[in-house]
């Protein structure tokens, strides 16, 4: 194992400048406590000072502190010409009572002159005296060179000189912020070996360490900490799953798993990096972000197998297609069906079903063809598990029929010049089950639910359990927008009986139609479930 990297998170403060994102103190503290399960050594908990929501955050903490993290509070160097014991924002980091805290000063000269308005010598001396100031008070100071490694190529001499103001005042580490996000992964390397040749003291254990602060403006926050690591750096910072200021800071959901599996770094312990994939989706939830599927290492599809011949060797050897064992990530293999699957993916989910199938039956075939063919049609079965599961059990004379249609009829009247939009739909419906002729009729706010209320009211009549299922979600896509109304409509239902959910897809020309082919297969694989065809209807032969 290589050495400790310490490890520090930012989404409290970084990712709260995320656009979109805005957490109240409860969420904050949530996110704080699975950080701090997770094992994270630093916690950057915001800006005390700079809303009265990071205030209260820090008192809650001094009330119930986390067990293992030390929360870090986090502001600037003082104002130009002013003393730093008298400057309120650093009062603020001293009222949070942390024993760590972050400030962040200029590297750049442009940012000195632009944007402080001050002289290069005021700045030099903002850095010392802050930093001098909250030592003074027994604080452990990591100080944020905002900017740094442009103002390293603008001004390698200024920049130099910024971080050696900070060492003079007792700073315990030095992050290198490449706060625009604009370096690549070859100038990390070069500009930080720039530095050690610069300060060779830097490489003595009782000076400062070395940190990064990547932003991923160039999609290169994750090769940049790691070409930083490479280069000597001990801290990384960054957010889960990257929120941060405009595109996001290195995300550490990607990040730590490659310290750690790949390359070795002491990050987390085994079962703190196996909380890694539930606590990215704790964040997004609480963020109120989708999660983002295609994440590396935590995303839903970062261990799906869609391809036949990607699922036939995974499923003799999952190294054949995975770069790590999903588990160690807290996340999970998973394998889809499609018009991609072969063989391998039909054997996977006779074996999910419960149902029996070998290679060499030729109902194993003959399913993968009437997938593909399906699929061809505008099914997609990858959405819709149950529907593939009747169709399997269709071909292997393992589905009973509920009911033999006879037909139905859907009456919508609307009337625009009354402005009477609210009338119901009207929906007729025939049906023959265990040789008795139904004949229903029930209203709906649409025609969709007037045909769904006029099935179940003729099959609750055989089958009681339907009354506990519930249509939860209803979902349209039309599949080739340039056939204008003669357009294929791809239907996706899904139902739920209070404990399970399952979706069921219906294709046709005719929204209908394709509803009601939804809508009938979530009520059969609803009594699927509960294994209620079973014994009142004899197996076709
Ligand atoms: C690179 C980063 O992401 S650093 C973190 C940035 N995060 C935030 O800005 C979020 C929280 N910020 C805030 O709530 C507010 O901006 C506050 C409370 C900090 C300041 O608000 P205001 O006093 O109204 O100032 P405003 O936001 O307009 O401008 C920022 C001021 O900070 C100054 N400043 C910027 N960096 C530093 C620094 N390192 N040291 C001292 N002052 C600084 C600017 O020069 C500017 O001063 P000016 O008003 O004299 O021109
Ligand atoms: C400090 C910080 O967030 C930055 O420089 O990007």
């Amino acid at each position: 194992m290589k050495p400790k990297l310490w490890l520090y998170d930012t989404t409290l403060r970084d990712g709260s400048q995320a656009e979109g994102i805005s957490l109240s103190l409860n969420d904050k503290l949530k996110i704080a406590r699975q950080l701090d399960a997770m094992g994270i050594p630093f916690i950057e908990g915001g800006w005390p000072g700079a809303n009265p929501k990071d205030v209260q955050f820090f008192w809650k903490l001094q009330e119930q502190p986390l067990k293992q993290a030390e929360v870090v509070a986090f502001c600037a160097t003082r104002r130009p010409h002013k003393l730093a014991a008298e400057d309120p924002m650093l009062q603020g980091i001293l009222a949070a009572k942390t024993r760590w805290v972050t400030i962040f000063g200029k590297s750049w000269d442009l940012h000195v002159t632009e944007s402080l308005k001050t002289s290069l010598e005021e700045n030099l001396a903002m850095i010392q005296d802050s930093i001098a100031y909250l030592c003074s008070q027994g604080r452990q100071v990591i100080y944020d060179a905002e900017h740094w490694f442009d103002g390293y190529k603008h001004n390698p001499h200024y920049a130099i000189k910024t971080l050696q103001s900070a060492i003079a005042a007792g700073a315990s580490w030095l992050v290198l912020c490449d706060t625009n996000g604009g370096t690549l992964p070859h100038e990390i390397t070069e500009i930080i070996e720039g530095i050690y040749t610069a300060i060779p003291e830097l490489n003595h254990p009782d000076y400062p360490h070395l940190g990064i602060h990547p932003h991923n403006d160039s999609g290169t926050a994750v090769a940049n900490a790691i070409a930083a690591v490479r280069s000597g750096v001990t801290m990384v910072q960054g957010t889960i799953n990257g929120y941060g200021e405009r595109c996001g800071n290195a995300d550490l959901c990607t990040l730590i798993p490659n310290l750690q599996i790949k390359l070795g770094y002491d990050c987390l312990e085994q079962s703190q990096l196996a909380q890694l994939t539930q606590t990215s989706r704790l964040v997004s939830e609480t963020v109120n972000f989708a999660p983002e599927e295609r994440s590396p290492f935590v995303g839903r599809s970062a261990f799906t197998h869609k391809a036949g011949i990607h699922v036939s060797a995974v499923c003799k050897n999952p190294l054949t297609y995975e770069h790590i064992v999903p588990e160690a990530v807290g996340n999970q293999r998973q394998i889809v069906i499609s018009e991609q699957s072969g063989i391998s993916n039909i054997l996977h989910y006779a074996h999910k079903f419960g149902l029996t199938l070998e290679k060499h039956d030729p109902d194993c075939r003959e399913i993968l063809s009437q997938l593909k063919n399906l699929e061809h049609q505008g099914y997609q079965f990858e959405a819709a598990e149950a529907s593939f599961e009747l169709m399997m059990r269709s071909i292997l004379k393992q589905r009973p029929p509920l009911f033999q249609l006879q037909g139905f009829q859907v009456h919508c009247n609307i009337c625009p010049e009354s402005h009477d939009f609210s009338s119901k739909a009207l929906a007729t419906i025939k049906v023959t089950v265990d040789q008795q002729y139904l004949l229903e009729v029930a209203e709906g706010n649409g025609p969709v639910s007037a045909l769904d209320r006029a099935l179940r009211q003729a099959l609750t009549k055989f089958y009681p359990q339907i009354a506990q299922f519930r249509l939860t979600d209803y979902k349209v896509r039309i599949l080739d927008g340039t056939m204008g109304t003669a357009a294929q409509i791809r239907v996706l239902v899904e139902s739920s009986n209070g404990q399970e959910r399952w979706t069921t897809i219906g294709v046709s020309s005719n929204i209908l139609d394709a509803s009601y082919q939804a809508v009938v297969e979530g009520i059969e694989y609803g009594l699927l479930l509960q294994s209620a065809i079973k014994p009142q209807i004899t197996p076709i032969t």
